[in-house]
This record gives structure tokens, sequence and C-alpha cells, in this order.
């Protein structure tokens, strides 16, 4: 094959669309090289969690005020019920815990007067295995299922409402943190009675409780949007959410990443989810938020000026925004940070056209994590008193049941530290690998992706951070890449170690080399590589909706194979970045445009000796002793994390914030979904 077009990295001419399908590349000879696979390491399991913990530790470090006595309540109307969404140790997911409250002393119990009960952990998503379409590579395609096709219940959280609770049978974790935030739920009833913000045209509902828990890259905010029935949600409505009094640490991070240079993040979900692709009951508890803020708005403002339910956003909460209290504004038109609270632009014309329009904003909600500590009480106002409370307690509870899993991990660190990293040392090395990552990347992508358009000679092959090394077990697909792109991909299941690699990659398009990591020694054979495109970012077809989508690592090998090789083990060498992957909402046609580029600029770069997989490889040695100093840390983290028990829940599930919240939201990029109503 001819190759009249070469390489470099950087910026160049828009590349031209070749005609046609992608070539095809059966004939394309695979080359044995000396780069061996090395085993997968597996891990070691937590403890088990404890049952029980207390609640009030009194050896927590701080100085609480005695908590403020329960305000005497009227028999009626009853108060609502609160919902706060945890981790659930137990069954790995997500628990919604619904505390119902009822009258003082009817439980028997005489302490807070609430009797919780506790939502579902969310049905784990299940991918349909009748949508695997006929393999022959290049036969005639079906078109496949329809994104927004039923299919199975997606792995979804549970909502946080205003509805009556979900009841399911309680987990062990879930009977602990029944007492605990009850206490929580006592003090949280203070704010409740607004969970609905309106101007004129618009009204929002907020479906979870005013106090959330940070639970990592899934915390998330529900809120329905309502607008009257001349005044639909404009096509070029934004989603901005703004921090508002008192914030427990420096928040507001990563401003540039979310388009901000103020207080204001935008967190317009990304993905438009179908009604099929819900948690039923999630959905359902929902509706029946929607139901009753409709009935009350039809009281209050009339058949033909009654807001009606538009949309449900669930907004991924940044983790780099900290804890404190937050709203969100719906906007419209304009660019930059809405700055006009109260619907009406600028009178200045020079500022107007940069302007948005706020058209409404949330009610307030709290977000809070364990580093919510005394300090937050005397920075709280009396009206938000109450939800610091609740907040204290509630963190106070998850930080003692974390306790035990902290525990072995403090101890196992111990003991392997000193011959591993000084503590000192390590620090400096990690802010040192944590800049680099900050200062490399800048708010543009790092990579830059490899130009179409240099001479051979010019073409400098492959260029640092580049070569990287996966490995992963091929799973099942869904089809559709199959059937609309034209290209069986092998979906590997691996998540993306080490942090420095996860961190490095851009959701995109990458070229390199696979091999097939033999199941035995005596299957042992010189690799073969077969040229490849990997793909790093979430499934694009809808069928895990969630709040924070990891990326999935998909192969399409440029080569033809006679049947399926699902449930092989496949090494992968990355050796440089095409493109950022298209957004799922992406037409068919450009998509299929792109993969044909894709296709032509992995053979043609490929076949070049300075990015042969030898060449690779000896370049993955190079890299592995020439690491700096914040790489090895990494490494050594990984090292230490080998040798102590980990735990089987990631601490930012419990509440804690452990530091990598950034690295977690550029990966995670706005996250969220949303639905029409
Ligand atoms: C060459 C190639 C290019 C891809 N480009 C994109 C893209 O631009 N945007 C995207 O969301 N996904 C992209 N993907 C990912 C696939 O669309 C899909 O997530 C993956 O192949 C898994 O699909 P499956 O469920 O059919 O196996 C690409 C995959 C490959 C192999
Ligand atoms: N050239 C190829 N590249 C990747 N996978 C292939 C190739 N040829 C066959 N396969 C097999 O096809 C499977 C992908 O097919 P399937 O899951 O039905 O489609 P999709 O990738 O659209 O989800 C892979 O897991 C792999 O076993």
């Amino acid at each position: 094959m001819d190759h009249p077009s070469c390489l470099q990295v950087g910026r160049g001419p828009p590349p031209t669309p070749p005609s046609g399908p992608p070539p095809p590349y059966s004939a394309f000879p695979t080359e044995p090289t000396s780069w061996e696979p090395e085993p997968p390491q597996p891990r070691p399991e937590a403890p088990p969690l404890p049952a029980k913990v207390s609640l009030y530790d009194n050896n927590v470090g701080v100085s609480l005020p005695p908590p403020p006595p329960p305000p005497p309540r009227p028999p009626r109307p009853p108060p609502l019920p609160l919902r706060v969404n945890v981790y659930d140790g137990n069954t790995g997911g997500d628990a919604t815990l619904s505390l119902r409250p009822v009258t003082r002393g009817e439980d028997g119990s005489g302490s807070s007067g609430l009797s919780p009960q506790f939502g579902p952990p969310p049905t784990p998503r299940l991918r349909t295995q009748n949508s695997m379409p006929d393999l022959s590579r290049y036969g005639p395609r079906s078109p496949g299922p329809s994104p927004l096709s039923p299919g199975p219940p997606p792995g979804v959280g549970p909502a946080a409402t205003f509805g009556p609770g979900i009841t399911p049978g309680p987990s062990k974790t879930s009977q602990f943190l029944q007492g605990a935030l009850s206490e929580a739920r006592h003090f949280a009833g203070g704010l409740i009675p607004h969970p609905t913000e309106s101007t004129k045209h618009y009204t929002i509902l907020r479906h979870s409780s005013p106090l959330l828990f940070y639970r990592g890259p899934k915390t998330s905010v529900e809120i329905s949007i309502f607008s009257a029935p001349d005044y639909p949600i404009p096509a070029d409505r934004t989603i901005w959410m703004q921090q508002r009094g008192f914030s427990g640490d420096s928040g507001m991070k990563v401003k540039a990443l979310f388009g901000s240079t103020d207080d204001w993040l935008n967190v317009t979900p990304a993905i438009l989810a179908g009604p099929a692709e819900l948690n039923q009951n999630t959905d359902r508890a929902w509706r029946r938020d929607i139901d009753k803020a409709a009935r009350k708005l039809l009281k209050e403002k009339g058949p033909k000026k009654a807001h009606i339910p538009r949309e449900t956003h669930v907004i991924r909460i940044p983790e780099a925004s900290d804890d404190g209290y937050f709203r969100l504004h719906l906007c419209t038109g304009g660019e930059g940070i809405p700055v006009v609270v109260g619907g009406e632009l600028s009178s200045n014309p020079n500022t107007k056209t940069k302007r948005r329009k706020i058209l409404c904003t949330s009610p307030v909600f709290r977000v809070a994590s364990t580093s919510t500590d005394s300090s937050v009480f005397r920075g709280a106002s009396l009206t938000t008193l109450p939800l610091e409370a609740a907040a204290f307690v509630g963190s106070r509870a998850i930080l003692a049941r974390a306790a035990p899993v902290i525990a072995p991990i403090e101890a196992g660190l111990d003991r392997v530290r000193p011959g591993l990293i000084a503590s000192a040392a390590g620090s400096f090395a990690y802010e040192t690998a944590h800049e680099k990552a900050q200062s490399s990347r800048g708010g543009l992508p790092a990579l830059s992706p490899i130009s179409r358009f240099v001479s051979a000679q010019d073409d400098p092959g492959i260029l640092p951070p580049f070569p990287f090394q996966l490995q992963g077990k091929v799973t099942r697909g869904t089809g559709r890449s199959t059937s609309e792109l034209g290209i069986p991909t092998a979906n590997l299941q691996t998540p993306i170690t080490p942090d420095s690699l996860r961190f490095s990659l851009n959701k995109g398009v990458y070229i390199g080399w696979t091999t097939f990591v033999p199941q035995t020694k005596s299957e042992w054979q010189p690799p073969v590589f077969h040229k490849s495109l990997i793909s790093i970012c979430p499934s694009p077809y809808g069928i895990r909706i969630k709040v924070a989508p990891e990326p999935q690592v998909t192969v399409h090998l440029l080569h033809e194979f006679p049947s399926s090789f699902v449930g092989a083990e496949l090494k992968v060498l990355i050796m440089g970045f095409l493109r950022e992957s298209a957004h799922p909402s992406t037409p068919l046609e450009q998509r299929l445009v792109s993969v044909s580029q894709d296709v032509h600029m992995a053979l043609s770069c490929l076949d070049r000796p300075n990015w042969s997989p030898d060449h690779g490889a000896v370049m993955l040695k190079q890299k592995k002793s020439e690491r700096s100093m914040g790489e090895r840390f990494f490494d050594a983290k990984e090292k230490v994390a080998g040798k102590v028990p980990l735990p089987s829940v990631q601490l930012h599930n419990m509440g804690i914030r452990v530091g990598d919240g950034e690295e977690r939201d550029r990966l995670h990029g706005q996250g969220g979904y949303w639905i029409r109503r």
C-alpha cells in the first residue's frame, strides 16, 4: 500500500476524509517480536466491616457544641421523609436511606422519633445477550437496537426524593446507618420545606435531599425543570452550579475544566437518556415528586399558566467543588459565566452578548463529606445550623464505619513504607507528579494528535508520554460497533491502572499493537502483533447510564479472525493519540468517516520502522527506567497496594475525600444525564 501521508506530532491542516469504506487489511502481515507479556497480579480481599459502630464518638478530636434540642413538632402535617444516598458496602452499590418520620414515641424508641427505611440497592445493569450480531465481519449489517430502546434497568443510583420511601430488606450496613443517619434526618428536617423554586415562567424541583453526602465521582443532585406552556426549555439551556455562603474548604479548583472563571461551574448533564434506560424505581419516585409539584403549581397559577414538567436532570457534582452550599441556575444564551441574577440581561450593550440569562435557580443543597468539622458550625447561619448538625452526625457515622477499613491499610502501610518510600519523600513526589499532571494539562488536551500530512523522513515516531501498555480479558460487547460501524471491537475488562496512566489519557482513539497472551506456558509461541485501533471512552451506546461513567477500553484489531475470541487475554501497546472521541450524539455518517480515517492512519503509520512493536517495547522499557520521582511514587503506591489489604470499597464511596478528586473530574468530565418529560 502506498502511503503518501506521513506523520508528525502537533497541529496540522485538517485531514482529508478518505473516500469509500475502510480499506481491507486482512492481507497485512503480523510481526513476531520480543515484547513479552507479563501476568496480571491478584489483589487481596478487604476485611469484613463491623455491623455496629458507636455514633457519638468522643474521640473525634473536634470540639462540638451540644446539639440543639429538637424543636417541638406539631402533630400535623407530618414532616416529609428524608432520603439520603449512601454507599452500601455489602452490595457494592448504592443504598438509599429513606427515613420516614413518625411522631416521637410512636416507634417506642423515644430517641429521635424517626423510623428509618432503606431503598434497595440498584439492580446491576446486565448486557443484553440477544443483541449480539452475526460476526461475519464484512457481511451485510442489520441495524442494532436503538440506544433508547427498552432494556434492562441501568445501574443508576436511586433517587433521593420527597416521596414515600421504597422499602427493601435492610442489609447489615444499612442497619448500622439506620441508627446513625436517623439522627441526621432529625436535624436536617428544619431545612426541607422548599424543594421547589420558581420564577414567572420556570420552576426547578429538587428531588434530592438538601443534604448530599459526598460519594466521589458519583455525587449527584437530581432536579426536574418545569416551565409555563408558552415557554419551552430553550435548546441552548445550560445548568450552572454556584457555591453559596460558607464553604468547608478552598473549593472550585478546576474552573477551567468546567468552563468557568468564577465560582460557577458548567454542570450541564452530558447524556440524553431514554426513559427505558432509567432505573424504574428511581423514575417512579421522581414522577411522584413531579406530580406533587405539578398539582401545587396548578393550584398557584391556574390551568393556563401552570408550569409543566419538561426535563429531569441528574447532575454530577464535580469533586473539586468541595463541601459547601450550592444552588443550580438554569440559563440560556450568551457566553461565559452567567452573571445576571434575576432573569434580566445587562443593559450594557458591550457585555450583553457575553452574559447568559438566568431563567430559574434551584433550591439550595449542602454537599458534606467527612471533612465536615466543628468549624462548619461556626460558619453556618441560624437557618442552616440544623443541616450542619446533620452533616456532622452523618459524616461522623460514615467515618466511624470507615475506620475498620482504613486501619488495616494504615497498619500495612506502616509495615511496608520504610522499605519503599519515606512518607515525606512520598508526599513530595506525589505533589510533583500531581503538579506535572496539572501543568501538562492546563485545561487543554495534553496529547497532540498525530498529524496526517508529514513525510516519512520527518516522522518522529512514538513520542512521550507514549507508549503505554494495557492488558485485559475480552468481554462481550453490545454488537453495535459491528452493526453500525462495521468494526468488531474486543472490549477489555481492565481498569486503567496505574493512576499515572489513567489520568494521562484523553477520552479518545489511539493506535497501537495488540497481542494475545498465552493462557498456559505450553501454549507459548513468539508473540504475533496486530495493528490496532484503541478507543478509551465511556460506551456511547447508553446502556449503562451513569452519573460518572468509567472509560471503557475497546480494541479493533486490523486483522480478520475466523471467529470470536471473547474470554481471551489481550495485551495492548498504545503508541499514539489519533483524536478525541466523538460525542455519542454525533451522526452515524460522521462517525463512519472518522473510523475510516482512523483505519487509514493506523495502517499507514504502524508500517514504519519507528512505529514497530519492537521499537515500542524498547521505548516502554526505557520509559520505565527513566521514570520521574512522581511516577515512581505512583508505582510505589501500586506496590504498597499489592502488599496491604485494599478496601473492597473505595474510600470516596464512603464520603471520604482522598485527594484525587480533580483527576477524577478530568476523567469523567461533566458526566450526568437528563431525560425529557
Ligand atoms: C476505532 C474506534 C473509534 C471509536 N470512536 C468512538 C468515538 O468517536 N466516540 C465514541 O463515543 N466511541 C468511539 N468508539 C467506541 C465504540 O463506539 C464503542 O464504545 C466500543 O467499540 C464498544 O462497543 P460495543 O458495545 O459494540 O462493543 C470507537 C471505537 C473504535 C474501535
Ligand atoms: N478484528 C477484530 N477486532 C476485534 N474483535 C474481533 C475482531 N474479529 C473478531 N472479533 C471478535 O468479535 C467480538 C466483538 O464482536 P461483538 O461483541 O459481537 O461486536 P461489538 O464489538 O460490536 O460489540 C470481539 O470480542 C472479538 O472476540
